[in-house]
């Protein structure tokens, strides 16, 4: 009897592979956070050691990112060494059909947007559930905050009408703590109308460092479907 294959996986793991084909010889490569872009990496990793690809470096956008770098033998390097990125692939919790996402499900939307805003080309993995049509409809949008003003900043984006909740950690007591030392606050807001103007007035409350919304950034959707049992991959 042959084991039943999750689907979800499977989008992942085919939009990661397409992703993975698009890295080039002698180029600096941004490497996303997520499950989906876990696959991606894995598959850089492959090229390069099968001698398909050669001379790339990475750059991280969390510790889980440079731990699967190490692990799949693909060479780092930092923002101060280089002067450009060349690409950079990157999962997203929602896509919207002009291409603007919500991130921050690994709570490494920080990192994720400098370096993903700085690459040449920004391409993002995804499978087909996380389309939508209105940003914020199935995902409560990640805000990093940091940890003296958390109840100031939750205050602000009350008021501002969205209802903010400190992500908890799991298997650890407490809040989840990012990279950088910060907490983060899920917000649910009724309707983004203006994804633009939301992503600047949250980053304008003191003691906010970055929010899940990246608008105008990303240059191709990669999206990953399962159609009667077969694993497709399409540019959106
Ligand atoms: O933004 C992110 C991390 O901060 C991830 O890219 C996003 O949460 C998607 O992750 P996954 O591919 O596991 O669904």
């Amino acid at each position: 009897m042959s084991a039943e294959i999750d689907p979800v996986k499977l989008m992942k793991q085919e939009v990661g592979k397409a992703a993975a084909a698009l890295v080039e010889s002698g180029t600096i490569v941004g490497l996303g956070t997520g499950s989906t872009t876990a696959y991606a990496i894995q598959y850089i990793g492959d090229r390069l050691k099968s001698g398909e690809i050669k001379d790339i470096v990475g750059i991280p956008t969390s510790f889980q990112a440079e731990v699967l770098a190490k692990e799949y033998g693909i060479p780092l390097t930092t923002l101060d060494a280089v002067d450009h990125i060349d690409i950079a692939i990157d999962g997203a919790d929602e896509v919207d059909p002009n291409k603007n996402l919500i991130k921050g499900g690994g709570a490494a939307h920080t990192r994720e947007k400098v370096v993903d805003a700085l690459a040449n080309k920004f391409v993002v993995v995804v499978d087909s559930g996380k389309l939508v049509e209105r940003l914020g409809s199935t995902f409560k949008l990640p805000v990093e905050v940091i940890p003296m003003a958390i109840t100031p900043v939750m205050r602000a984006i009350a008021k501002l009408g969205g209802k903010p909740e400190l992500r908890m950690g799991i298997r650890k007591a407490g809040p989840v703590i990012t990279d950088q030392g910060n907490m983060v606050v899920d917000v649910t807001f009724d309707s983004i109308d203006n994804p633009a103007e939301l992503e600047k007035t949250l980053n304008n409350i003191p003691g906010v460092l970055e929010n899940g919304l990246f608008v105008g950034v990303t240059d191709v959707v990669l999206v990953g479907e399962v159609k009667d049992g077969k694993p497709l991959v399409y540019e959106m």
